[in-house]
């Protein structure tokens, strides 16, 4: 037991915690259900308790299991702890994810379970392949994917689950007896060559443990993160881990399970409770992650799902802009508008934001296409997360097969993908003879291959002996070569053969770097860099290993022989297989900032404060394949809930569906968005003062001032989202019976957009240098007009501001007292559609109309785009024209409470152009803002001076503002809060 912690090293651990977060981590209860809405500090939570129970309570960090969900997520939580308990303690803790876990546990003890100690890891493709093979050889060929997906799927239920079903399953026709027969054949595959899928890994595991719980007869408790992604298999592992103490600490959000297609099972949460009856449950309520309109309408999302958990989340921040949902005319005039906003909020953040601050999170990976392409021509660096993967590039994959067959050459697949990588002239057929060759003798293809190359070749011989003679002599030798120095190395005296010389003597022996070139002449240098790469990441494991020396083995069982794993390379291979959820590689990564893109499955538990979520349409998500609808929205809640501080969602209204000819289709909004699409924006915030400092402040960063970031806006750059049109359907509308509406402004480039009210077919390509031009060059800012244009803008701009200054104190003072501002009125934009004419020439404002918009820094660009001293044929202000939407009629009359909102409004004003603290809005305006879409802003009075505040109720500027303590009633709540109670709080719904 170590010593007491002094009331100091106590206080240290607790003092980032709130009341619920500090119960929970100081729990005695021996089990402990976190359960709690995203953002609520579920893992810092789970961190701490660790660091409490090693430092507080005393366990020695070797006695704890932490298991995650993610590679990804075990390296971020050891860093964390590591961090909190210091002098290297957290490596002694046995922490990764489930089968990672396994592994080490499998690798120590697995031959107590007959297990070959020298078992390889069948990756995603390995078992592709098997299966895939297996498949073929059937007479009526059963699809691959079916049959994997069921054989991981009886695997993931666990032995308590199958063993009750295995009667049931027996009595069912004659499809299941044929995947039956697919699994036991795979099975047999991979016994045979020593193998392990991942799903073995758990299955394996459990059966040690079962057999031989004294393995884990030292481990005192059990930590699991994201225990609603856990799936029956792991459920029981996790028993068992514990089985001695049965102390175990689980959080989790049921409503961010969405790993239903592993078999994860949202169950479990009400299985533990029933479990382990005593279980202390703490919930944990603050959201500290996002603003909160973008918590209220992700809340409005999932509380579609009326049979979830219901659970509280208070947001802790203010309101924050609201989110917007964005309406573009085709997949990529989305990726361009994605550009064009990151490159906005970049801007008007003067640096305090970078693209480390951006995701933008897709349902599929296949969704990243337009907005790559999009990225690119813009020059803004981005990484993928949960696409293609620096361990999935082919020329990777490939040295990863040859080191597994070098350490296993009875892998037939690896050995099999490696037979013509370089081209050895050795086809399809010939693999597929030696494969069942090998089959029928009961041998691996390595050993029939090198029993046909010392003269042992049979009648049943099916390859030629030449073509075997050239596999054995440009494959089989080579690699005995290096078997055997790494065999020699191992032994006493030996001269030292590490990984780094492993992976560098294969490469030379087969002539890879010229493999590179000749197969990919366009980009072998990158690919090669991407070896390079994968030589200095096995170094940097090897120098690791060599650090953590003792800290990565397993305690000594008293009575329990445990095998010390010495040999590097299957450590290193096992290592490659296990992170293939966990994006490596760029070593960039880190010091240049770049946008991720990710899937949602791969985001979660991370946060950025921008996210974007493109393709909301019924048939991305949810998903067309998808089998359960509740899953999909959960999947989009995680999305949304990621955001910090700005959150967008996207919808091109119109598909391409690969259609050459003919009218696209059209996408319908998802239907999660379908039914409170008007609580959004329909286009980005006013990134306003307010709005920057209530960002800046959430993340604790430092905005730069008005000056500087002013200083650094490009001359004519548009400070609002008004590049693209509101409405993308405005061109159809128009040519009905409305009145012609102005030219829309150029846009930055690439189809789908109108120029001069002609509209470039929406589907080209962007093929010509000159076309792309336009994303790297001056003209690709919105409202590009020439030098002496903007020069002569200049001095015009310089001579209106100097009048204007002694003009704005006045107008300011005119417009708090007679309350004459229409409605809505907050934003830069809404200056010009003021006046509801179509005639745009009544939308200009004149130049000595006073403008809030100056700042009084006196800088003028952002009325560079609508000053009539402009000779550019009104650049900046055809696209405002164009998605000019005015508060319609309708609104007033169909609904009386209009008038009253009105005086509210005016009411209101007052506060906004005073130093008192704002009034806070009341309880029906908070609904009626999810309720119904606020009219478009229509003058921009307020937002951009610096001596105003520019909060107005309604719109998007408030929502930065601070509620004064105090000014909602006491016991008032708000709807909005109503719906964020608990309908019968901690209580499962264990009908599900
Ligand atoms: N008591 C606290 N005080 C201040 N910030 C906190 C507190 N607890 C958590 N946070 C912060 O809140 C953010 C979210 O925390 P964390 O990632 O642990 O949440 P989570 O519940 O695991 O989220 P999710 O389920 O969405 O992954 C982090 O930035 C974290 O630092």
């Amino acid at each position: 037991m170590p010593p007491p912690l002094l009331s100091s090293q106590k206080a240290a651990i607790l003092s980032s915690l709130n009341d619920a977060q500090r119960r929970a981590v100081t729990s005695d209860a021996p089990t402990v259900a976190i359960l709690a809405g995203p953002g609520s500090g579920k893992t810092h939570t789970l961190t701490s308790r660790v660091v409490w129970l090693v430092d507080h309570v005393g366990i020695r960090p070797e006695d704890v299991i932490v298991a995650t969900f993610t590679v990804k997520a075990a390296r971020e939580m050891k860093e964390r702890i590591g961090k909190a308990l210091g002098n290297g303690r957290e490596k002694k803790i046995v922490l990764g994810n489930f089968h990672s876990i396994a592994r080490r546990y499998l690798a120590a003890y697995g031959r107590h379970i007959g297990l070959n100690q020298k078992f390889g890891i069948a990756d995603d493709a390995d078992s592709r392949a098997i299966i895939k093979r297996i498949c073929n050889r059937k007479p009526v060929q059963p699809d691959p994917a079916a049959v994997r997906a069921w054989i991981s799927k009886k695997k993931a239920k666990g032995t308590e689950v199958d063993k009750k079903n295995a009667r049931k399953d027996a009595a069912k026709n004659k499809g299941l007896q044929d995947l039956e027969e697919c699994y036991q054949e795979y099975q047999s595959h991979l016994e045979k060559s020593n193998l392990l899928d991942f799903d073995d890994l758990l299955v394996k595991c459990v059966e040690l443990l079962q057999k031989f719980p004294s393995c884990v007869s030292n481990i005192q408790t059990v930590l699991i993160d994201e225990y609603q992604d856990t799936n029956g298999i792991q459920y029981e592992l996790m028993k068992l881990f514990a089985q001695r103490h049965k102390r175990i600490t689980i959080v989790g959000d049921p409503d961010q399970s969405i790993y239903g297609w592993r078999s994860a099972e949202v169950k479990n949460l009400w299985r533990f409770l029933a479990d382990f009856r005593a279980t202390a449950e703490i919930s944990l309520e603050e959201n500290y992650r996002s603003f909160r309109s973008i918590l209220d309408l992700s809340l409005l999302v999932i509380q579609q799902d009326k049979n979830r958990y219901k659970k509280m989340l208070k947001p802790i921040h203010n309101r924050g802009p609201r989110p917007v949902l964005r309406k573009l005319k085709s997949a990529s005039a989305e990726g361009d508008w994605i550009v064009s906003e990151i490159k906005r909020v970049m801007m008007m953040s003067g640096g305090m934001l970078t693209n480390n601050d951006v995701a933008v999170l897709l349902r599929s990976a296949s969704l990243s296409r337009h907005i790559e392409s999009a990225l690119g021509k813009a020059g803004v660096a981005y990484k993928m997360i949960g696409g293609f993967k620096f361990y999935d590039r082919v020329e990777i994959k490939v040295i990863i097969d040859y080191l597994r067959v070098i350490y296993q050459p009875e892998n037939n697949d690896a050995l099999g993908r490696i037979m013509n990588v370089p081209k050895r002239g050795i086809g399809e057929g010939t693999i597929q003879k030696l494969h069942e060759e090998a089959r029928q003798a009961s041998i691996s293809v390595w050993a029939l291959l090198s029993k046909h190359s010392r003269g042992e070749r049979t009648a049943k011989t099916r390859i030629a002996a030449p073509m075997e003679q050239k596999i054995v002599t440009t494959l089989l030798r080579p690699l005995d070569i290096i078997r055997k120095k790494i065999g020699e190395s191992a032994g006493p005296g030996g001269t030292p053969f590490g990984l780094v010389e492993v992976i560098e003597q294969l490469l030379s022996s087969i002539e890879f770097q010229k493999h590179m070139q000749l197969t990919y002449p366009d980009d072998h240098e990158q690919r090669w860099a991407n070896v390079q790469e994968l030589v200095s990441l096995a170094a940097d494991f090897v120098r690791d290993l060599a650090q953590s020396g003792e800290d990565d083995i397993l305690p000594e069982i008293e009575g329990l022989e445990q095998a010390k794993e010495t040999e590097v390379l299957p450590r290193f291979l096992a290592n490659v297989s296990l992170a293939a959820d966990a994006q490596t590689g760029d070593k960039d990564e880190e010091s240049k900032p770049v946008v991720t893109i990710s899937t949602i499955h791969a985001a979660k538990g991370l946060e950025w404060p921008i996210v974007f979520v493109p393709a909301v349409y019924n048939g991305s998500i949810p998903h067309l394949r998808a089998e359960d609808n509740d899953e999909e929205r959960r999947l989009l809640y995680v999305a949304m809930t990621r955001a910090q501080n700005l959150l967008y969602l996207s919808c091109p209204v119109f598909c391409s569906d690969g259609k050459e000819d003919g009218p696209p289709s059209r996408n319908q909004l998802s239907p999660f968005i379908e039914p409170i699409n008007r609580a959004f924006a329909n286009k980005g915030p006013c990134l306003d003062r307010p709005v920057m400092s209530e960002i800046a402040k959430v993340l604790g960063r430092k905005l730069p001032s008005e000056d500087d970031i002013f200083r650094e806006l490009p001359t004519m750059f548009s400070i609002e989202d008004n590049i693209f049109p509101v409405d993308p359907e405005q061109k159809q509308t128009d040519s009905t019976n409305e009145a012609p509406r102005a030219a829309k402004r150029p846009r930055l480039s690439g189809p789908g957009h109108q120029t001069n009210g002609e509209e470039i077919p929406w589907k080209k390509e962007y093929v010509t240098t000159m076309e792309q031009s336009t994303a790297f060059t001056a003209s690709a800012l919105p409202g590009f007009v020439s030098a002496s244009t903007h020069q002569a803008r200049i001095a015009a701009e310089a001579a209106v501001n100097e009048a204007l200054k002694a003009a704005e104190k006045a107008e300011k003072l005119k417009k708090m007292t007679a309350s004459k501002r229409p409605l809505d009125q907050t934003s830069i934009l809404g200056f010009v559609k003021t006046a509801s004419s179509s005639s745009s020439s009544q939308l200009l404002p004149t130049s000595n109309k006073p403008r809030a918009a100056t700042t009084k820094t006196g800088y003028s660009q952002f009325s560079f785009p609508r000053s009539s001293t402009s000779t550019q044929p009104k650049p900046a202000l055809e696209p405002e024209l164009a998605s000019h939407k005015l508060p319609t009629g309708k609104a007033i009359i169909n609904r009386p409470a209009r008038p009253a909102r009105e005086e509210e409004v005016k009411k209101k004003q007052y506060p906004a152009f005073s130093s008192s603290p704002q009034r806070a809005p009341p309880a029906e305006e908070e609904l009626e803002d999810v309720d119904e879409e606020p009219p478009e802003p229509t003058r921009a009075a307020a937002c951009m001076h610096t001596t105003t505040f520019t909060s107005l109720p309604h719109t998007g500027f408030n929502r930065g503002v601070k509620r004064p303590p105090g000014l909602r009633r006491e016991g008032e709540i708000a709807p909005l809060d109503k719906l964020r109670k608990p309908f019968r709080p901690l209580t499962m719904n264990k009908g599900r």
